[in-house]
């Protein structure tokens, strides 16, 4: 939930992790480079469509330029240690074969409008952190886009109004609970 609008990050590897990363950094504004000699179809397709640029190549320390965010996505360990060193403690630093040598992790992420589900195992199953969204991406289903933004405006609106806080409270708290029993 870091405002990465416009900011540079850089992705070392062309797999399907790179790819992952790749989507994400896109979906949050930023400026994308990529570095491996080798990339999958649909990076080769989003470098042709310029909404990356893509150094193909092997990754050496002066790729790292101004990037803010760096990602370690090699198929390779030494590479992805040498990518985390290379990088240094002032930036934002993931290595996906070996989390501990980077700064951030990535979660398992569901949105429906406002509402942001952000899971994450702490490294002991992924695959659970997936269920667990399926699961949630069930329960909270597209409706409730709509019911954030009513919340958000009534809750505006309230703000605005010259109504104490106990009665803006007792207010907001029964409107979630008819959206909740609403599901
Ligand atoms: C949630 C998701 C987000 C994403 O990556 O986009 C994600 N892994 C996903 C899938 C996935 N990962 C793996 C498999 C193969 C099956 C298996 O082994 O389970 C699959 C399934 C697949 O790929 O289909 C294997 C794996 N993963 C890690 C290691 C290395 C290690 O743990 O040491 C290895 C062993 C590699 C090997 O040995 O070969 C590490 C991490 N994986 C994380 C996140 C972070 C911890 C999150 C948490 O704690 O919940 C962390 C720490 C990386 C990080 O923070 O960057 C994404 C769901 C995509 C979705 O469905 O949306
Ligand atoms: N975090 C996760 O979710 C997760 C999931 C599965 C696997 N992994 C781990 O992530 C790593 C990548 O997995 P993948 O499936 O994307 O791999 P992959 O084999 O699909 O891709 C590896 C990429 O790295 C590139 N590469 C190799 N050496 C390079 C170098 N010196 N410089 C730049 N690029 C280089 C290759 O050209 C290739 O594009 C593996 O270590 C794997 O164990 C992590």
């Amino acid at each position: 939930m870091i405002d990465l609008e416009s900011q540079p990050a850089l992705v070392v590897g062309g797999g399907k992790v790179a790819l992952r990363r790749v989507r994400t950094l896109l979906e949050a504004g930023a400026k994308v480079t990529l570095v491996a000699p080798e990339a999958s179809t649909e990076l080769i397709r989003l470098a042709g469509a310029k909404q990356i640029a893509w150094r193909k190549k092997i990754f050496a320390s002066d790729d790292l330029g101004e990037a803010w965010v760096v990602v370690a996505a090699t198929d390779d360990p030494e590479v992805n240690r040498f990518v985390a060193e290379a990088a240094g403690p002032r930036r934002l630093v993931n290595v996906a074969d070996q989390p501990e040598l980077g700064n951030f992790r990535v979660p398992v992420r569901l949105q429906r409008g406002r509402l942001i589900f952000s899971v994450s195992t702490g490294g002991a199953s992924p695959i659970l952190a997936r269920k667990i969204r399926d699961d949630l991406a069930e329960q909270y289903d597209q409706s409730w886009e709509e019911k954030l933004d009513r919340l958000y405006e009534e809750r505006r609106q309230m703000k605005a109004s010259g109504w104490s806080q106990a009665e803006r409270k007792e207010r907001l708290r029964r409107l979630v609970e008819e959206l909740i029993t609403d599901m």
